[in-house]
């Protein structure tokens, strides 16, 4: 669960650094209809509106590795407001701790490489992955 507390000058504070989940999906409840969340798509953060009773599903860093890009882990945040406290609930869902990682051969070719080394290196260079945060 995370718990973002109203903060006086949130302008100066970030909520969650930007990140992309280290797993295969996450599944996301915005419970008190607050926004902060934010992806990053071609450079710009773009709130994501918390809808009522609605589930967001992240595509982690392993579902990119597995589907070699198909599908992409996205980066994402979430910043603070001052009006109100924001809760959310993540549930990271992954494959076993021993289980190999790879892409499936089918989506291999040569003018598409593995992209898991890709992947790893930006997961290891993000902020959070060294806070230890998903
Ligand atoms: O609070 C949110 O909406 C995002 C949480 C998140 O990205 C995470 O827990 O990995
Ligand atoms: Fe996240």
């Amino acid at each position: 669960m995370n718990y973002y507390p109203p903060c006086p000058q949130p302008e100066s504070v970030i909520g969650l650094s930007p990140h992309s989940d280290a797993v295969g999906l996450t599944i996301l409840l915005q419970i008190n209809e607050m926004e902060g969340l934010q992806i990053r798509k071609e450079g710009l953060w773009i709130p994501v509106k918390p809808l009522p009773n609605a589930f967001i599903i992240n595509i982690g860093d392993i579902v990119e590795i597995i589907s070699n890009g198909v599908y992409r882990s996205i980066e994402h945040r979430a910043t603070a407001n001052s009006e109100q406290e924001r809760l959310s609930i993540a549930a990271f869902h992954s494959p076993r701790l021993t289980a190999e990682i790879g892409p499936v051969p089918s989506l291999i070719s040569p003018e598409k490489e593995s992209r898991g080394r890709e992947v790893l290196r930006r997961s290891l260079c993000s902020e959070t992955a060294r806070q230890g945060i998903p």
